[in-house]
Parts: C-alpha cells; sequence; structure tokens
C-alpha cells in the first residue's frame, strides 16, 4: 500500500465529505443531484491538481477509456448511497476514493462516512479480532437486497440487516458491527473499490459472491455482486450462498 496515496484518499474523502454535509444543511430539493455533482467537481480538480499524470474513473463523470492504458487509475464514487443521503437524519452513505494501479489492483483507499464523522483509510485500518457473535449479523442494501439473502441466513443462523451504501455497508464490518456484507444483482466498479481496499488492508476478505476476485478498471466496469465478512467467516458464507 503506499502511505502517500493512502494518506491523499483520506484527505479527499474527508473533505468531500464536508462539502456533502454542508449541502445537505443548507437543504432545497435537489440536494441529491447537488451532492453527486459539487462531490464530484471537488475530486475531479484535487485529483488533476494532486495527481496529474493518473487516470480517473467517477461514477458521476464521462468515462475517458484513456483509463484502459493507464497504469494507475483513481476510482471514485463522490457520493455512495446517493438515495440515503436524500433522507434527512439518515447516516448510511459515503464518499469512496480509492486507486487502482496496474498488475496490483487497489493499492490505496478511503471511505469516508461523513454523518458517522469517520474516515477509514487502507494505511491506518485497526485490525478487529473480537469473537463471532453466536448469531451473525449479516448487511445488505437497504433497497436492493440480493434474492438469495433470507436462505444465507438461515442456513448461517443470521440476521439480516438493511443498510444504504456499500461503504456505509463495508466500514461496519471494519468496525465489528456486522459480520458480513453482501450483495448481488448488479453494482459498478465505483460502488466497490474503495470499501474493498480498506477491507483487504484490514485483513477482511473480500470477492465476489462465488469466492472468484474482484477485478478493476475493465473496459465495461459493471461488477454486480460482492462478498466482504470476517476472513474466518468466509468459507460457510461462500458454501451458504453456492448452496442457493
Ligand atoms: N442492482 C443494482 N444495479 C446497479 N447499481 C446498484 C444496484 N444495487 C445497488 N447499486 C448501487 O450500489 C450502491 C450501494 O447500493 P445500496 O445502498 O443499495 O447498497 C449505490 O450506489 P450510488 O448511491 O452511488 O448510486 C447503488 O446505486
Ligand atoms: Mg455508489
Amino acid at each position: 500500500m503506499s502511505d502517500a496515496d493512502a494518506r491523499l484518499a483520506a484527505r479527499l474523502a474527508r473533505e468531500a465529505g464536508d462539502l456533502l454535509l454542508k449541502i445537505r444543511e443548507s437543504g432545497g430539493d435537489d440536494l441529491m443531484r447537488r451532492g453527486d455533482a459539487e462531490s464530484n467537481a471537488f475530486l475531479l480538480a484535487e485529483l488533476a491538481a494532486c495527481r496529474p499524470d493518473d487516470a480517473v474513473l467517477s461514477e458521476e463523470a464521462a468515462d475517458d477509456p484513456a483509463r484502459l492504458g493507464a497504469s494507475r487509475v483513481w476510482i471514485v464514487d463522490p457520493l455512495d448511497g446517493t438515495r440515503e443521503y436524500g433522507r434527512p437524519g439518515r447516516v448510511d452513505w459515503a464518499v469512496h476514493v480509492a486507486l487502482w494501479q496496474r498488475g496490483r489492483g487497489i493499492m490505496a483507499a478511503a471511505v469516508a462516512v461523513p454523518g458517522l464523522n469517520l474516515v477509514h483509510a487502507s494505511d491506518d485500518v485497526v485490525r478487529k479480532s473480537a469473537p463471532a457473535p453466536a448469531v451473525p449479523r449479516i448487511l445488505v442494501s437497504d433497497s436492493r437486497p440480493p434474492s438469495f439473502a433470507a436462505a444465507v441466513a438461515d442456513d448461517l443462523g443470521a440476521v439480516l440487516t438493511p443498510m444504504g451504501s456499500a461503504g456505509a455497508k463495508a466500514t461496519a464490518v471494519l468496525r465489528g458491527e456486522a459480520e458480513a456484507f453482501v450483495h448481488a444483482g448488479g453494482q459498478w466498479e465505483w460502488d466497490s473499490a474503495a470499501p474493498v481496499g480498506v477491507a483487504l488492508a484490514a485483513g477482511l476478505h473480500a470477492s465476489r459472491v462465488d469466492g472468484s476476485p474482484l477485478v478493476y478498471n475493465r473496459p465495461h466496469p459493471y461488477l454486480p455482486d460482492l462478498l466482504i465478512c470476517r476472513a474466518d467467516a468466509a468459507p460457510r458464507v461462500l458454501a451458504a450462498i453456492r448452496a442457493t
């Protein structure tokens, strides 16, 4: 992991999060559009200034095919959990900043959860080793949970908890507030790159739901499913998904 890149990711995620909090406080009916657009503009300007030679893939910017030949690509989601951001009182939304490097994968990452005043970065994660609870907690999308979620929870004797934002869910697992986050049915590289970067840095398991590796910076950046969980739980969770 590159410390300078991880520090930059952490600063940008925090500052974009502060900007999003201010926009939210100012009110108005176009919060979600403004949040997406202004956070994106901030991140693109900072990356252009601080890493002018790197490519960028952002949810909110036109895809520049130059990234396909680049050796370093920042994969950013300026506002993950836009739907929840637009709902008063919700804290399950996040800012994602990740650096992908050719031949190496996600090498630096940060996820800010501004509503909780938290920034998790790949260079300062705390490894948790609390024993697993008797009833594991599995986080799923609030709006689009996997079709197999109930069957998997049943198999594992787990409880399902809906939550918005991939970054919010992944970092809740990082903090030991849940044992797993599972998603299927649709997602994009920017939804998972930074959450996966911080999860892997913390020693968690991160893969596709069939156990195969997550591959980034592909021509079509669709990456529809994801499992992030305690490393010791991964074999059982993957087996439960396979059995559905
Ligand atoms: N079936 C699907 N197809 C495409 N994107 C999806 C999806 N389900 C979830 N996502 C995206 O994944 C992110 C986390 O979703 P969720 O909150 O449901 O877990 C959201 O990103 P954005 O808020 O950045 O659009 C959401 O749009
Ligand atoms: Mg997103």
